[in-house]
C-alpha cells in the first residue's frame, strides 16, 4: 500500500522552554520504520516573522531523510504577515496555516486576527487549520488548579476540559462559515469538538476532522499516576481525554465525521519533561507517535473489524494527500506517483517500547502495546529504508514536497459566494423608496 503520510508532527520545534528531542533526522528516520514516508510539519515564525520561520525550518529539514512539506503557523497581524503569506503561497509551496486559540501569551491570537487569517486564506486558496481550545478559559482553568494547590500532571487535564475544545472548534467552524472558506481541526481530541464538526457537516460546511493516534488510543488516567516522569509524558494539548472519548473518537473516523489521522509528534524526553515538577503549567506539552501510527491504526481501526484496509489506506494516507493537494504523486500506488510503498503483514504482530523504539525520547506513551499489523517493508523513493528491521536511511535524501493551493476543498466555494451576493439583493431592498 502506499506509505503512511502524517499530517501534523513537530521536529526540531522550540516550545516552552526548550526544543523538541526529534529533529528532522531522527523523526523521520523514525516514522520510516513505522512505514510513514512523507509527513508536514508546521514552520513556526521567528518574532511573528514568517520568511524568518520558513529559513529557519529549511536549515532545520536540511538532514532529512524522508518527504516532507510545510503547514505555517500564523502567530500575530499586520501588513507584512498579510503579504508574507502570498509569498509562501505564491513562492515557497506552503497552502495551509495554522492559528492557535490556546497557548495564551506565547501562540494564541485573537478572535479578530483568525477573521483577518481566515479571510487571507481565502483569497490564496490556502486551507486554514485550527488548533481549537479556548486559551482564556485555559489561563483561568490553570489559575484555578494552582489555587487548589494541585500542581502535578493531573491538573493539565483538570485545567482544560473538553467544553473548553468544544466551544474552540464551534467558534473556529462558525467564523470560518461566515468568511466561507473550508476549515481544518487539527488534534480533534473530544467528543464535544467531535460533534461540532458533524453538526458542521450536516449544514453542508466543509470541515475536516484530524484525530490523533494518542487521542484515538489512549486514556487520560496515566495523568493521576503517582510517578512524575510517567504522569508527565502523557502531557499534550488538548488533553488525553477520559475513556469513551477515544471509542467515540474511533467510531467517527469510521463514518467519516473524522477524515484522517494524524501524530502531533512533539517529543520530549523525561529530562525536559521535569522541566514542570512543581508546576504543570511548565511541562513541555506533546508526545510521541511518529513511528506506531500506522501500527496503532491498523490493529485499533482494521484488526478490530471497524474499518476496511481501503479505509485504511485512506485516513493514512490518501486524503491527506488529497486535502493538501499532492494527490496522486502521494497518497497511491499508480504509475507516475512516488515509489513510497509499504509491505504491511497482518499476521505479523508488533510491540513497541522505548528500548526498541527509533525516536530520541527515553519514553513512549505505547510503552508495552502490542498488537496485530506489522509494517516489514518501507520503500520510499525507490529505495528500501527499512528491512528485517533495519533502517538504512541517508541524512539529506529527503526532499521538499510543494504543496499548491486550491486544493479540492475549495471547489464550489465561489458560488456560495455568488448565492449569497445575490441573496443580499432580496426583493424587499430592491422596493424600498427614499422616504
Ligand atoms: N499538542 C501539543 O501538546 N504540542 C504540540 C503543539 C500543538 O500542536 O499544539
Ligand atoms: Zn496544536
Ligand atoms: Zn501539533
Amino acid at each position: 500500500m502506499p506509505g503512511g503520510i502524517d499530517p501534523h508532527t513537530h521536529l526540531g520545534m522550540e516550545f516552552m522552554g526548550t526544543e523538541t528531542i526529534d529533529d528532522f533526522f531522527s523523526g523521520q528516520a523514525a516514522a520510516l520504520a513505522g512505514g510513514t514516508t512523507m509527513h508536514i510539519d508546521f514552520v513556526i515564525p521567528v518574532d511573528g516573522s514568517l520568511t524568518a520561520g520558513f529559513e529557519v525550518y529549511t536549515e532545520k529539514a536540511k538532514r532529512s531523510c524522508m518527504d516532507y512539506g510545510f503547514h505555517m503557523a500564523i502567530t500575530k497581524w499586520d501588513e507584512v504577515v498579510a503579504r508574507d503569506m502570498e509569498v509562501m503561497v505564491k513562492e515557497k509551496g506552503i497552502n495551509s496555516f495554522k492559528f492557535f486559540l490556546a497557548y495564551k501569551g506565547s501562540l494564541m491570537i485573537s478572535d479578530e486576527l483568525l477573521l483577518q487569517g481566515f479571510k487571507k486564506c481565502k483569497s490564496l486558496g490556502a486551507l486554514a487549520m485550527v488548533h481549537a481550545e479556548n486559551g482564556d478559559a485555559v489561563a483561568e482553568g490553570q489559575r484555578r488548579m494552582i489555587d487548589l494547590g494541585i500542581t502535578g500532571p493531573e491538573g493539565h487535564a483538570l485545567s482544560r476540559p473538553p467544553e473548553l475544545e468544544g466551544e474552540a472548534t464551534s467558534r473556529a467552524i462558525r467564523l470560518a462559515g461566515f468568511v466561507n472558506t473550508p476549515l481544518y481541526v487539527v488534534h480533534v481530541m473530544s467528543i464535544d469538538a467531535m460533534e461540532e464538526i458533524a453538526k458542521a457537516h450536516k449544514s453542508g460546511q466543509k470541515v475536516v476532522g484530524e484525530p490523533v493516534v494518542s487521542g484515538l488510543v489512549l486514556d487520560d488516567s496515566w495523568l493521576w499516576d503517582n510517578d512524575f516522569s510517567t504522569a508527565a509524558k502523557y502531557v499534550m494539548s488538548p488533553p488525553i481525554r477520559k475513556r469513551g472519548h477515544d471509542k467515540a473518537l474511533q467510531a467517527a473516523l469510521s463514518t467519516k465525521i473524522l477524515q484522517l489521522v494524524g501524530t502531533d509528534h512533539c517529543t520530549f524526553n523525561s529530562t525536559q519533561k521535569a522541566l514542570g515538577i512543581d508546576d504543570f503549567r511548565k511541562i513541555p506539552n506533546g508526545v510521541n507517535g511518529i513511528e506506531e501510527r500506522m501500527h496503532l491504526i491498523w490493529d485499533t481501526m482494521v484488526e478490530s473489524g471497524q474499518i476496511s484496509v481501503t479505509d485504511y489506506v485512506r485516513i493514512t494516507s490518501t486524503e491527506c494527500a488529497q486535502i493538501f493537494n499532492i494527490y496522486p504523486k502521494k497518497g497511491a500506488v499508480l504509475a507516475g506517483s512516488d515509489a513510497d510503498i509499504i509491505i504491511l503483514n497482518p499476521n505479523s504482530s508488533f510491540e513497541i517500547s522505548a528500548r526498541s523504539h527509533h525516536s530520541r525520547s527515553d519514553t513512549n506513551v505505547y510503552e508495552g502495546r502490542r498488537g496485530k499489523g506489522k509494517v516489514e517493508v518501507t520503500i520510499a523513493g525507490g529505495k528500501v529504508v527499512w528491512e528485517h528491521d533495519e533502517l538504512n536511511v541517508v541524512p539529506g535524501s529527503g526532499r521538499y514536497i510543494e504543496m499548491p493551493p486550491f486544493g479540492h476543498l475549495f471547489n464550489g466555494i465561489d458560488k456560495v459566494d455568488a448565492a449569497y451576493m445575490s441573496s443580499l439583493h432580496a426583493p424587499v431592498q430592491r422596493s424600498r423608496t427614499a422616504s
